[in-house]
């Protein structure tokens, strides 16, 4: 998991005047890997609507689907993956909901090969909320807000590329940092360890489609991956 992780908010994209389907197509064409829909506001026939445009829009890719908060619309839908807050129901049981708990799946050893794996992702803020991410289940570890976001009116304080940096040093768990995210600091939040970058509004750049601005996260998240590794060998 490096690169973009974008996300689809409804809310947001409804106050731009943006289809679901168009933002979608646009996040296609830039070849983004991970894809998360979170609909805050909607009614579950009216979120598993929006997963079906998804579903539609990025069959026969590789990219991952990702449903915010709810595992049962989720699997319903037929996303890869959940994504789960402090406040939400917990990884674990998100797991053991999506059947991917370790005893059942350890039921299933036979089929593991060729199954795959329900993702489930989850929030953290703190140190001690990273350190319990890194041993529990979760399999990747979100942290934020990195930057101050008018996106989530509950958000946490910011955690800073500090807060990055510690959340990097604690858990070698793919780490995605969200919150404030554009263009111009993204390379400053993968520097500090993310290996990806969450974006709901950094997404929305005046005079510039979708599809280009998602391409230039990517190639950010890229860049900065390939000098660590030279840093490195040499
Ligand atoms: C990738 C990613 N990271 C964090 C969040 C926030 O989740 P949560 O804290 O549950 O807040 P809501 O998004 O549900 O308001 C996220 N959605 N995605
Ligand atoms: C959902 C969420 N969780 C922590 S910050 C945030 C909002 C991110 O939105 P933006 O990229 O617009 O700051
Ligand atoms: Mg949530």
């Amino acid at each position: 998991m490096k690169g973009l992780y974008a996300i689809a908010d409804v809310g947001v994209l409804a106050r731009r005047g943006m289809g679901l389907r168009v933002f979608a197509e646009g996040l296609k064409a830039a070849g983004v890997g991970v894809v998360q829909l979170r609909d805050k506001d909607g009614s579950p026939e009216g979120v598993l609507a929006g997963a079906r445009v998804l579903r539609e829009v990025f069959a026969g890719t590789d990219s991952l689907l990702v449903m915010n908060d709810r595992v049962d619309l989720g699997l319903l839908a037929g996303f890869g993956g959940v994504h789960v807050g402090q406040g939400d129901l917990s990884v674990e049981d998100a797991k053991a909901v999506a059947g991917q708990s370790e005893s059942q799946r350890a039921q299933r050893k036979d089929e593991e090969d060729t199954e795959r794996k329900w993702v489930v992702g989850g929030s953290t803020h703190t140190e001690d909320e990273v350190r319990v991410a890194d041993v529990g289940a979760a399999d990747y570890v979100a942290v934020g807000p990195v930057f101050a976001t008018g996106t989530k009116a509950d958000a946490s304080p910011v955690v800073g590329l500090e807060g990055v940096r510690r959340a990097r040093a604690l858990t070698g768990k793919p780490l995605v940092a969200i919150g404030g995210i554009t263009l111009a600091n993204a390379r400053s939040v993968v520097d500090a360890g993310a290996d990806m970058v969450a974006v709901i509004t950094g997404l929305f750049v005046p005079g510039r489609t979708v599809e280009s601005v998602a391409w230039e996260f990517g190639k950010i998240c890229v860049e900065v991956e390939r000098e660590k590794t030279q840093t490195r060998i040499f």
